[in-house]
């Protein structure tokens, strides 16, 4: 799905009204109707509502949706504030429309004071700014924010559109935005929807279809991508009749040390689950019994240090179709010197992970000898080391797609919504995954998986988005069998065949 800015939505507004053809009170019509029928499919008449509006056109929403609850039966007060801007024509349409019907349950606030008290299980509908926010929210009506947030334990806030305050597509960090149990939004995620800096604010996002033109959506290009289910059919490529191991590669894995045998194991049981021919593991000796009785599928060969790994480049040739590594590598000075090498010689794309970042972020020019196209996949920490801070979330979004350019690299940085930032630019959000999968291990599962895609010939975008993905799948599944705090890592490997099964078979 792509993700559109402010300025975008505004123009595929206007495109719809001209080309469907339709009127635009009309359209908001039929966008704020949708809002009315999902109020009352999740509340019955037993809740008053509290319906909160601006000036423009999202205020306008707030007052379809009043009449449509007014008509139903419902008890609606409408709270309009009077901040002294000139109302939108639609606004005025609807207003009119209610002011004949229903002129005792509007109320005009022009000041904090105005702040009506609420009953118990009252709903908040906040239809104050949508996309049309120009400037910081000031004086009273930053009052009215505060107190609609006041009441967030108690009672129910339901946002239209967006949550009040909130930009679509800059930080609105530090500044007075309504926070939400539910964000009903027109058509498309907004970027401000992804980014941990607001994770308080929208609470759970309901897209609702408007019908806003097709032909508009198609033809408009956009840096920011929400991945979905159509796409990863796309992507996924069945295997075929008459293949053999060797058709879905030999990938090598260099990972573990003294102590994190644990992540080489991990990454090397998901690089097989999701499909890879073969798999070889350079580990520490010590490492030796650990991974062959843990994974007997994989191979190992061991290093000729007992705790670390510091010869992997002599392994690292052309007979592997791609490399993951990182996961408990360690960053000792001769680990370090070993990526060098391999660096210089090895030149397909491969997955870098956690310690071997950390090693990057000591030797920063090495990233310039890392083989176009492959997978960097930091956490924010990670990212941070390898390049810098960054004043807000959609700051360091520009910053992963600046990088991902100038390096040819595919950059995915781990979150709720992980983003993946790719060499032309564009940057997708992984849609899938939750807050169980924050948890040792999930990272090197992560490798292992991205790993065993390249291997398969998947190209690095198609493995990235896929490999992403099918993680958080899995993640999900894993969540709902055993909830999300007992979930771990290895949970995340063992539903990965759920997962494949659910999505593409
Ligand atoms: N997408 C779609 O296709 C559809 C979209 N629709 C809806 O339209 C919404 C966008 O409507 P919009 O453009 O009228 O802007 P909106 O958010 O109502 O704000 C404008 C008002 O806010 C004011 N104002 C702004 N900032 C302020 C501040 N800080 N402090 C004080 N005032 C401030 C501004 O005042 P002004 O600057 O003019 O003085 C003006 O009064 C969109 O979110 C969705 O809900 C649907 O109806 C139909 C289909
Ligand atoms: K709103």
């Amino acid at each position: 799905m792509k993700i559109f800015s402010a300025a975008q939505i505004r123009e595929a507004d206007a495109f719809t009204i001209a080309h469907e053809p339709v009127s635009s009170t009309d359209l908001m019509g039929r966008a704020a109707g949708k809002c009315a029928d999902w109020l009352m499919e999740h509340y019955p008449p037993s809740h008053p509502f509290y319906i909160f509006c601006g000036k423009g056109n999202n205020g306008g929403d707030g007052l379809v949706i009043a009449q449509k609850l007014l008509d139903e039966g419902y008890v609606v007060t409408v709270c309009l504030l009077e901040y002294g801007s000139k109302a939108s024509e639609d606004y005025i349409y609807y207003y009119r429309r209610l002011q004949q019907q229903y002129a005792g349950r509007i109320r005009e606030i022009a000041d904090v004071t105005g702040f009506p008290e609420l009953p118990p299980s009252a709903v908040i509908v906040d239809a104050i700014f949508g996309t049309g926010l120009n400037k910081p929210i000031e004086g009273w009506l930053a009052g009215v924010i505060h107190k609609i947030n006041d009441q967030h334990p108690r009672h129910t806030i339901v946002a239209i559109d967006m949550p009040s305050g909130l930009k679509a597509d800059t930080s609105s960090r530090n500044t007075p935005v309504i926070q939400a149990h539910h964000t009903l939004s027109f058509e498309f995620y907004k970027l401000a929807f992804l980014l941990p800096e607001n994770a308080a604010v929208a609470g759970q996002v309901h897209i609702l279809p408007i019908g806003l033109s097709p032909e508009y959506i198609t033809h408009t290009s956009t840096r920011y991508h929400l991945t979905d289910l159509d796409m990863m059919r796309t992507i996924y490529m069945p295997r075929t009749p008459f293949s053999h191991k060797g058709t879905y590669g030999h990938a090598l894995l260099i990972a573990g040390s003294r102590g994190k045998m644990g992540a080489a194991v991990l990454s090397a049981k998901a690089c097989i689950r999701v499909g890879a021919g073969l798999l070889s593991c350079h580990i520490p000796d010590c490492g030796y019994d650990i991974m062959q009785i843990s994974e007997p599928c994989a191979m190992c060969i061991t290093d000729e240090l007992p705790d670390h790994s510091a010869h992997f480049h002599e392994q690292a040739d052309a007979r592997y179709k791609t490399i993951g590594i990182g996961p408990g590598l360690g960053t000792a000075t001769a680990t370090a010197s070993s990526l060098e090498k391999l660096l210089a010689t090895y030149k397909r794309p491969m997955v870098i992970d956690a310690d071997a970042l950390n090693i990057l972020s000591v030797y920063p020019s090495l990233l310039y000898q890392v083989p176009a196209g492959s997978i960097l996949t930091p956490h924010p920490k990670e990212f941070e080391r390898l390049f810098g801070p960054s004043a807000n979330d959609v700051e360091r979004l520009e910053l992963l797609s600046k990088q991902a350019v100038r390096l040819q690299l595919y950059i995915l940085l781990k979150g709720r919504y992980t983003a993946i930032g790719c060499p032309d630019g564009a940057v997708y959000f992984n849609a899938t995954g939750n807050p169980g999968m924050a948890t040792g291990g999930s990272g090197d599962v992560l490798t292992g998986i991205l790993t065993g895609l390249l291997a398969q010939d998947y190209s690095p975008k198609a493995a990235v988005l896929l490999g992403a993905w099918i993680h958080g799948y899995a993640g999900d599944l894993a969540a709902a069998h055993l909830s999300q705090e007992a979930m771990s890592a290895a949970d995340i490997i063992s539903n990965l065949g759920s997962a494949f099964m659910e999505c593409f078979y």
